[in-house]
């Protein structure tokens, strides 16, 4: 091993989504073999113990790629120097509710971490929000940390965005390495948008490989819309180990870069491209090198995405409205 390591923070570590997440990041998942790993892991004070166990199965799988373990309740110590910020610590929803209803329970963890980020991370933090509802929770964390580029601000669509692939895949026969260039437009809720119009399925439009204008629309979107939803009716809990893959592949792909040819989905701060407010955390097509994210320009937008795109962003508005009433942004 030759790299220095890198500093990893996650909160809600004992959490359902952290016993999935530490595992893999301890065992190089994120920047391969050769890169030591230091985890540190925030929780709420009563969940410390819980967390002490699980940093006992970590000692237990002596992961070669695992250079330290701290745990602590204190963002201000737990953020000191970390290079990357996985911020997962958050109520999840239950059957019936929306994830916009754990505005106001959740909210108000993302400014205390802001700040504590603000004054004590790394100065080349990424900071990822996992927790829901995590396009607005990142703007509050980003909008309580001045002193941090507002670009290293993001929320997870690429759970999303995989579980798009996966449909996709399915209906038309192909394999999730043939798809490229897929999208996830906006919030990470039931008004997310997921366009498959500019998406190429080995080279060709995807659309056109699926020549069902109705199977998109009343098919394919609602199912991945929705699809958190079927989880928690399914397993009575919310995903927890696909939603956690989704955090690595989206910090693997901020850090590492997209491939030649292909973009990802990843909700960040709107320059107003695609005539979307400028401000918002919105999920659009980024490319990204060197840990840095650019919007994919020049995309054409018919009538029909042109209303789903404007729905989910009128959703963030209306969010951002909420937590500014609350006094959070
Ligand atoms: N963006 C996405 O694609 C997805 C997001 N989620 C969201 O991720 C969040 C976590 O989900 P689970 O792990 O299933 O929940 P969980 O309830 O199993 O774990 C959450 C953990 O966060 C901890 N926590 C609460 N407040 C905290 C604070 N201030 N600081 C540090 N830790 C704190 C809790 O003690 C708990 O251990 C939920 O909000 C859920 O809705 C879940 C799936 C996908
Ligand atoms: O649906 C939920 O509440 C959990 C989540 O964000 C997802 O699975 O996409």
């Amino acid at each position: 091993m030759s790299t220095s390591p890198v500093k990893v923070a996650v909160t809600g570590a004992a959490g359902q989504i952290g016993y999935s997440l530490l595992f893999r990041l301890a065992s190089g998942a994120l920047l391969g073999p050769d890169t030591p790993v230091q985890l540190r892991l925030l929780e709420i004070t009563p969940a410390l113990k819980a967390l002490e166990g699980v940093v006992m199965e970590l000692d237990d799988c002596a992961f070669p790629t695992l250079d330290s373990v701290e745990i602590g309740d204190d963002p201000n110590h737990i953020f000191d120097g970390v290079n990357l910020a996985l911020l997962v610590g958050a109520r999840p929803r239950t059957k019936g509710m929306e994830r916009g209803d754990l505005l106001s329970a959740n909210g108000a963890i993302f400014t205390g971490q802001g700040k504590a980020l603000n004054d004590h991370a790394a100065d080349d933090v990424r900071i990822g929000v996992t927790g829901n509802p995590a396009n607005t929770n990142a703007l509050i964390a980003m909008s309580n940390a001045p002193d941090i580029p507002r670009e290293r601000f993001s929320a997870l669509t690429r759970l999303d965005h995989n579980r798009a692939m996966s449909q996709l895949a399915t209906k038309t026969g192909s394999k999730v390495t043939d798809i490229k260039k897929l999208t996830i437009w906006g919030n990470h809720s039931a008004t997310q948008y997921p366009d498959i119009f500019h998406a190429e399925i080995g080279g060709q439009n995807a659309a056109e490989v699926v020549g069902d204008q109705g199977w998109i629309a009343d098919t394919f979107i609602p199912t991945v819309a929705q699809r958190g939803a079927a989880i928690i009716e399914a397993r009575g809990a919310s995903s927890a180990a696909s939603a956690a893959s989704a955090t690595i592949d989206a910090a693997r792909t901020w850090l590492t870069g997209t491939p030649e040819g292909d973009w990802a989905s990843m909700a960040v701060c709107s320059d107003g491209s695609y005539d979307i407010p400028e401000g918002l955390i919105y999920s659009f097509p980024v490319t990204t090198s060197n840990g840095e994210w650019q919007i994919v320009q020049g995309l054409e937008i018919d009538e029909f995405s042109r209303g789903k795109m404007d729905a989910t962003a009128q959703e963030l508005i209306e969010e951002r409205d909420a937590v500014k009433e609350l006094g959070l942004i």
